[in-house]
């Protein structure tokens, strides 16, 4: 049987004061399984960010429940929530969130290190991570000396580095290059395969979201549907542009 890792339960959003309230989620409920690689598209407004952020612990819903180890996390302390933050979720963000003054591997190793794992630890597990990542070579580097597809391998390997529950990745693609983005999809999907990371994932491009096994389609503040993988990518990626055009939406513009 599937571990959950995480249960949204109708999960609503309103913004705003009663007279001029946006409902920007309508009652969300969806179950993250252990080594799920989720994909969350919908046009500009439909409730991305809001279900990103509320996942993440960043915002708060106005109702529902989000458990992550039995616990509801929209609803516990601060100081639970921090740790929470730093053992259980990854971040990638779209802009990288790389600290300038710190090498590449220093960047990688630091969620391990405020942890208070060893120097030996962190740096045997900041160059297996690395190569995967096809780092290697560019982890003494400081993030000014990378490109941005360096960059954001890097937080990927950050993200992941104190093996989290779950990762949670904000447009990861959206500030580069087509090939720097396929080859940190790449890696993400390969690292979801050998059944080392679950991942939601937000993002606008139906490119990426052929890199997922399972696209949920947010529209309005609602799921409207789910597409699953088969075997192939392109065939998967076919299916969601024809998704998208038979809901008349073009999710690439805005
Ligand atoms: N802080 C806020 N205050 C008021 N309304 C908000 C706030 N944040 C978002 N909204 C509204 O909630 C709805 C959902 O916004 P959200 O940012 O989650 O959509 P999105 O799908 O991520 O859009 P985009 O693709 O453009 O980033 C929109 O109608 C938006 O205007």
């Amino acid at each position: 049987m599937k571990n959950k890792v995480v249960e949204v339960k109708n999960l609503v959003k309103n913004y705003g004061a009663k007279d001029v309230q946006t409902k920007a989620l309508k009652g969300i409920d969806l179950v993250i399984y252990q080594n799920d690689f989720i994909a969350v598209m919908g046009p500009s407004g439909s409730g991305k960010t809001t279900l990103l952020n509320i996942l993440s612990t960043i915002d708060k819903p106005s109702l529902g429940a989000v458990i992550l180890d039995e616990r509801d996390i929209t609803r516990i302390s601060n100081k639970e929530l921090s740790k929470l933050r730093r053992d259980k979720i990854g971040f990638i963000f779209q802009d990288y969130n790389l600290l300038d003054t710190m090498t590449l591997e220093d960047n990688i190793a630091l969620p391990l290190s405020l942890n208070g794992v060893s120097a030996k630890e962190c740096m045997e597990r900041t160059k297996e991570l690395g190569s995967l990542f096809g780092l290697t070579d560019h982890l003494k580097k400081y993030p000014y000396q990378l490109s941005g597809g360096q960059k954001q391998r890097g937080a990927a390997c950050r993200a992941l580095i104190t093996n989290p529950e779950i990762i949670f990745a904000d447009e990861p693609t959206g500030a580069l290059d087509s090939k720097s983005g396929r080859e940190l999809l790449d890696c993400l999907k390969r690292i979801n395969e050998e059944g080392r990371a679950t991942i939601l994932m937000v993002t606008h491009d139906s490119f990426s979201a052929s890199y997922a096994k399972d696209v949920y389609i947010l529209s309005d503040g609602m799921i409207k549907c789910r597409i699953s993988r088969g075997a192939e990518r392109k065939e998967f990626y076919d299916r969601i542009i024809d998704v998208q055009t038979s809901m008349g939406g073009d999710f690439l513009c805005e």
